[in-house]
């Protein structure tokens, strides 16, 4: 199973390698504020499933929202340590 630690992994390789059709590149070319966008729009999916629709929509919507953080981490150049720093 996929970790936020792997997940991350993943992605700053995608990010340093930007293969063909990366979901990750594109979102990365369109830059921090589409990002952001984005975020917020999952965070706002997380609130709804979680409030309205169970666990198993909770949990689809909140993973959507711990990878566009990942997504957000990558566009700013920060990296693990520095989120973790502040945990
Ligand atoms: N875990 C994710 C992941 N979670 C969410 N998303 C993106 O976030 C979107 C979720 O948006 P919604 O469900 O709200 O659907 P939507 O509004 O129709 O989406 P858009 O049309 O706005 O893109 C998905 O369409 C994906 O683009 C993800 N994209 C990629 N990953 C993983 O990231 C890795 C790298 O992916 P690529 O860069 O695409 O190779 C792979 O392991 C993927 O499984």
């Amino acid at each position: 199973m996929k970790t936020f630690e792997g997940l991350w992994a993943e992605l700053s390789e995608k990010a340093r390698t930007r293969p063909e059709g990366s979901g990750t590149v594109a979102q990365l070319d369109a830059g921090v504020h589409a990002i952001g966008k984005k975020l917020v729009e999952e965070a706002a999916e997380s609130w709804m499933a979680a409030e309205h629709e169970g666990r198993e929509r909770a949990a689809e919507e909140i993973s959507q929202l711990i990878y566009h953080a990942q997504v957000l981490m990558l566009a700013t150049g920060l990296d693990l340590d520095d989120v973790y720093a502040h945990l």
